[in-house]
């Protein structure tokens, strides 16, 4: 049987980050090692898939931008309609979430496409990126990873792109979907499979690489926290403002005026929390993001709005 032909697509990151000290996992430069040298140091990579790899970035992904969503989603697609049966992205932790629901929401394929990172450097003792790629192409290689939109493969779990969140700053096992748990495992080579995604993605968007992504932002409520920050929002530019709310998204007496005032001045505000898991309803004129992080209610909230969608608390239903 012949191995499925994957794609490796580089970003930087940790997992090609390197350190001065075995012991530094926090004191490093992300993006160090190119992919050649990140494939060479995974033993068995080439039993599990006949494998192309490219050097897409060398970024720390806290510098990952909207329009770096875009260019990646655009090649990775390419890669797919090239004929590549799926895709491997290798990622900095600290945004991976945003860029994973991003591309789950614009690719159009059916495809296995496998985000991974890791949270020690390349030259870290212990470091957890070479089992985590072995792990990640493994899946992608999987049959039964088509159809499940894209996925996160860390620390062998396997994470819908919707649901997974970065929920530690330091330790290998960073990765969860608090709201969801996995869609699977991987051990020893082996893929276990546990769910598939109930939401639409990939093919059932109306999304895609090409979407414009207009500026949305995030603010958080606090205990007196400044109302005159959630009025500077309109001055930017903004479309868009996602409410990392306390608790069930609420937003002290002050900081509601001031969101109504904004969404009056046409800038759309959606409601999410703060607390990293739980689901937030439309209240007060305003819509929920549900399940969604606040982060991943920005990707959302740039694709509904730069696809002119009318209805977005329908949008937030939906995806
Ligand atoms: N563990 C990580 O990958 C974080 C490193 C870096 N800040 C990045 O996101 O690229």
């Amino acid at each position: 049987m012949s191995l499925p032909r994957l794609c490796i697509v580089a970003t930087g990151g940790t997992i090609a980050g390197a350190g001065a000290r075995p012991q530094s996992t926090m004191a490093y430069a992300a993006g160090a090692l190119d992919v050649a040298e990140l494939c060479a140091r995974v033993p068995g990579l080439d039993e599990v898939a006949a494998i192309q790899a490219e050097q897409f970035a060398a970024i720390d992904s806290k510098n990952a931008t909207p329009a770096f969503w875009q260019s990646l989603a655009a090649r990775v697609q390419a890669l797919l309609d090239g004929g590549a049966d799926g895709v491997v992205v290798t990622h900095g932790t600290d945004t991976l979430e945003e860029t994973a629901y991003y591309l789950h929401l614009a690719l159009k394929t059916d495809r296995p496409v496998v985000l991974v990172g890791a949270m020690r450097p390349a030259t870290a003792l212990s470091p957890d990126g070479p089992l985590n790629l072995l792990d990640a192409v493994t899946v992608a290689a999987a049959p039964q990873a088509a159809g499940r939109g894209v996925l996160v493969a860390l620390n062998h779990q396997i994470l819908c792109a919707r649901d997974a969140a970065k929920t530690n700053a330091n330790r290998p096992d960073a990765f969860a979907a608090p709201n969801a748990g996995a869609l699977g495992w991987v051990q020893d080579g082996r893929v276990a499979w546990m769910g598939r995604p109930e939401r639409p993605h990939t093919r059932a968007t109306p999304f895609t690489a090409a979407t414009p992504l207009p500026q949305v932002e995030v603010l958080a409520g606090y205990a007196g926290g400044s109302a005159a920050l959630i009025r500077a929002v309109a001055a930017t530019g903004a479309r868009g403002l996602v409410w990392a709310g306390t608790g069930n998204g609420s937003a002290s007496a002050d900081a509601q005026e001031a969101l109504d005032e904004l969404r009056q001045g046409g800038v759309a505000v959606v409601r999410a929390t703060r607390t990293g898991s739980g689901c937030v309803a439309a209240s007060g004129g305003l819509p929920g993001a549900g399940t969604l992080s606040p982060w991943k209610a920005r990707v959302l909230l740039m694709l509904a709005l730069g696809a002119g969608t009318d209805d977005i608390q329908a949008a937030f239903d939906t995806y």
